[in-house]
């Protein structure tokens, strides 16, 4: 694993890595870190580059200044060309989605609108308690976006979702904890070390069969158990195919931790 601390000072994106951790914090904490166009192209072009880059094995994305994201920027919402901006959304969502790394969300703060669907295309959250989350769009005369009509009803149930959506609720990270919308609920002083640790944990793991995994989980809910099992039979040809599970048996036998490279064994290129 290389340790390369490289850090980027974008306008609007900051860019961290180490160790294979790519941490990715949107930088306008003027405006709560909300996403203007400059910022919704840099999102893009830093998760296309994450998802290929072979050293990033995990990415956690962020908020600077206390807040986790408020949304688009509607003091300047450049209406011009509106489809082609929800393109770029879509490009967004679907990247940060299909990334075949673990993805974690550190919500520091308010997340709202498609700030907080960012939050949520992530694998795994984690928040402050004094986070604040709202489905805001209704209140902005709009609709959600960003993969929120497709994740909420998958994380909450129909009826919640149209809850959260209809009535605009801003609700806390308990609340959203409890409502499986916050994976785990930590204090602001110990949140850094926290998400530092988990995606330690996560870097550490066997890189193909993460991969896989994810891949399984998001396409596994609109399957039938058919589908899903044939997927999982590919899945665990692809993961086979590596040196990962060899080397996760041998050390359990030989009572060692196991060394994940997601080296191939047979004959395929590597991400
Ligand atoms: C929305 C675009 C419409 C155009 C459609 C056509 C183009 C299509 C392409 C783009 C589509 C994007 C779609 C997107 O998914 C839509 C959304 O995300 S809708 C939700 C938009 N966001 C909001 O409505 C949140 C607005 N902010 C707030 O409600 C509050 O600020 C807060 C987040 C609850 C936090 O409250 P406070 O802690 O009290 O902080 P302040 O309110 O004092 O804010 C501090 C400072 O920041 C400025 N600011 C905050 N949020 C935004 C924001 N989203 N855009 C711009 N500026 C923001 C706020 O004005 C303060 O500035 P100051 O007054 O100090 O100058």
């Amino acid at each position: 694993m290389t340790a390369s601390e490289l850090r980027v000072e974008g306008p609007v994106l900051l860019r961290d890595d180490l160790d294979g951790i790519r941490t990715l914090t949107l930088n306008r904490p003027r405006r709560k870190n909300a996403i203007d166009t400059e910022l919704w192209g840099c999102l893009r072009d830093a998760l296309d580059d994450a998802g290929t880059d072979p050293d990033v094995r995990a990415v956690v994305l962020t908020g600077a200044a206390g807040a986790f994201c408020s949304g688009a920027d509607i003091a300047n919402p450049g209406v011009a060309h509106p489809m082609r901006k929800m393109r770029v959304l879509s490009d967004v969502a679907l990247l940060l989605h299909e990334l075949p790394v673990p993805t974690v969300a550190k919500v520091n703060g308010v997340a709202v609108g498609a700030g907080w669907n960012l939050a949520l295309g992530c694998d795994l959250v984690v928040a402050t308690p004094e986070s604040t989350f709202s489905q805001i769009f209704t209140k902005r005369g709009l609709s959600l976006d960003l993969g929120g009509s497709w994740l909420l009803p998958k994380l909450v149930g129909l009826q919640q979702a149209k809850r959260l959506t209809l009535l605009a609720e801003t609700i806390d990270a308990e609340q959203a904890h409890a409502m499986n919308l916050v994976t785990w609920v930590v204090p602001g002083d110990e949140i850094d070390v926290f998400v530092d640790e988990l995606a330690r944990r996560l870097v550490g793991g066997p890189p193909v069969a993460l991969a896989q995994t994810k891949a399984l989980l998001n396409e596994g809910a609109d399957r039938t158990l058919r589908d899903a099992l044939a997927n999982e039979a590919r899945a665990q040809a692809t993961n086979f195919a590596t040196a990962d599970a060899p080397e996760a048996f041998a050390a359990f036998v030989e009572k060692r931790e196991p060394r994940f490279t997601g080296q191939w064994t047979v004959g395929r290129a590597q991400k």
